[in-house]
């Protein structure tokens, strides 16, 4: 028997990934994920207690998806609570909380600044309130964590009526994933919670990297929106804000086909040619596919340099954590990484790092600056927020 279980949503605009949790054990007892919605290839795949198992949903979009997922609940039991991931929450939300209508109202309140993300969350949201009226629902925010920079950290140099009439300024995401790792560094590492320096890379599709200084967020590489900084998938990260006037008159592209293009196309994908999955990159560049192997140096330059700069507005680097598809599995990219920095005296253990880290995820070689692997758990940390705040007595066991 699932006691206490809690649902989490997390709702991209052609993907729905979905887990359940016990929340007395801890355990995620279901985890899946829909693909390709509103297309005629759209599939569900997931895994509960046994095999991983597949449906078709031919063009079934959100609506039709979280059908899905309702159906496989049945087993699971009455639902506690339901947590979704939200990807933008502007200056209005610096930590989770219990949706209602003016939750909503603030969630698409930020929806210019993330278009491709706050619509598809909010989808999410309505057609659960839909299927569950009497469950509490919690939004949990990427932006949540980042609100503690300071000015100099997120104002953009352009005009300040910008900010003060648009809010435009730098935000941060993956608040949830740096959160989580940056604390389970403190534990593994036995750092002093109130007296630390860390940096923290997330690589999934989407990359960013953060300066965490006693626990809370002093940089970040992303920024409005999840474009800005490092390379990732299919996004540019940095370009010149210059390329746009000059992609426009060159090829007479419009704003939206060069939002699109940088949004995309480019990134790995962009570069390489081919993929924008690191696994197929890694494997074409060991086979002598020249950009592929390119693609990941400019991903592995780039995101060495990001965090030399994060570097500076930390006192002292007590470790770098590496998390997310990439940062977990892809031992070349962190090896690289880490030889791009031996001026913060980091050096890469070769057999520790192939194995993804001791038994606390330090891939570095003895006496030189700490670099760990640690997986994150953005699901699990959305589940305990969405417990908490509408269960504020109970405790996991
Ligand atoms: N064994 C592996 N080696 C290299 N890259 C990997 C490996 N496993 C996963 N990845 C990469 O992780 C990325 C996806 O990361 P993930 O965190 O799952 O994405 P998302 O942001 O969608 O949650 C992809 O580029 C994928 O190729
Ligand atoms: C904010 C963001 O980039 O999210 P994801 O990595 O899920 O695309
Ligand atoms: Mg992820």
């Amino acid at each position: 028997m699932v006691r206490s279980p809690v649902l989490v949503i997390n709702s991209g605009s052609s993907s729905l990934k979905f887990s359940v949790f016990d929340m007395h054990t801890g355990r995620e007892v279901l985890a899946g994920l829909a693909e390709r919605l509103g297309s005629p290839e759209a599939l569900m795949s997931w895994q509960g207690e046994g095999a991983k198992q597949h449906r078709a949903i031919p063009d079934q979009g959100h609506d039709g998806a979280l059908r899905e997922v309702h159906s496989l609940l049945d087993d699971v039991g009455t639902l506690v609570a339901i947590g979704h991931r939200v990807v933008h929450g502007g200056e209005a939300f610096s930590g989770s909380v219990v949706i209602d209508e003016a939750v909503i109202e603030g969630i698409e309140g930020c929806a210019s600044l993330a278009p491709l993300h706050n619509p598809a969350n909010l989808l999410g949201i309505r057609a659960m309130q839909r299927l569950y009226p009497s469950v509490p629902q919690v939004a949990v925010f990427d932006t949540a964590f980042h609100q503690s920079l300071a000015p100099e950290a997120y104002l953009y140099a352009i005009p300040i009526r910008l900010y003060r009439e648009q809010r435009v300024r730098r935000y941060g995401f993956h608040g949830t994933s740096h959160q989580y790792v940056a604390g389970e560094a403190v534990h593994r590492l036995e750092l002093d919670p109130q007296d630390h320096g860390l940096i923290t890379a997330h690589l999934g599709n989407g990359c960013s990297a953060a300066a965490i200084h006693n626990g809370r967020s002093v940089d970040t590489t992303m920024g409005m929106t999840p474009l800005e900084g490092l390379v990732m998938g299919t996004r540019s990260g940095d370009v010149d804000p210059g390329l746009h006037e000059f992609l426009a008159e060159k090829l007479g592209l419009t704003l939206a086909e060069i939002t699109a293009m940088l949004n995309r196309e480019s990134g790995l994908l962009g570069l390489s040619a081919l993929s924008n999955d690191m696994r197929t990159l890694t494997e074409a560049a060991q086979s002598g596919n020249g950009d592929a192997q390119r693609a990941i140096e400019v991903f592995c330059f780039r995101l060495a340099r990001q965090i030399g700069a994060l570097a500076a507005s930390l006192p002292r680097l007590d470790a770098l954590v590496f998390t997310g598809g990439i940062g977990e599995n892809a031992a070349p990219v962190r090896e690289q990484v880490l030889k791009r920095l031996p001026l913060f005296g980091f050096e890469c253990d070769t057999a520790l790092n192939n194995q993804h880290g001791d038994d606390r995820g330090r891939i570095n070689a003895p006496g030189t600056t700490t670099a760990v692997v640690i997986p994150t758990r953005e699901e699990w940390m959305i589940a305990n927020d969405a417990f908490q705040l509408t269960h504020p007595s109970s405790g996991v066991e």
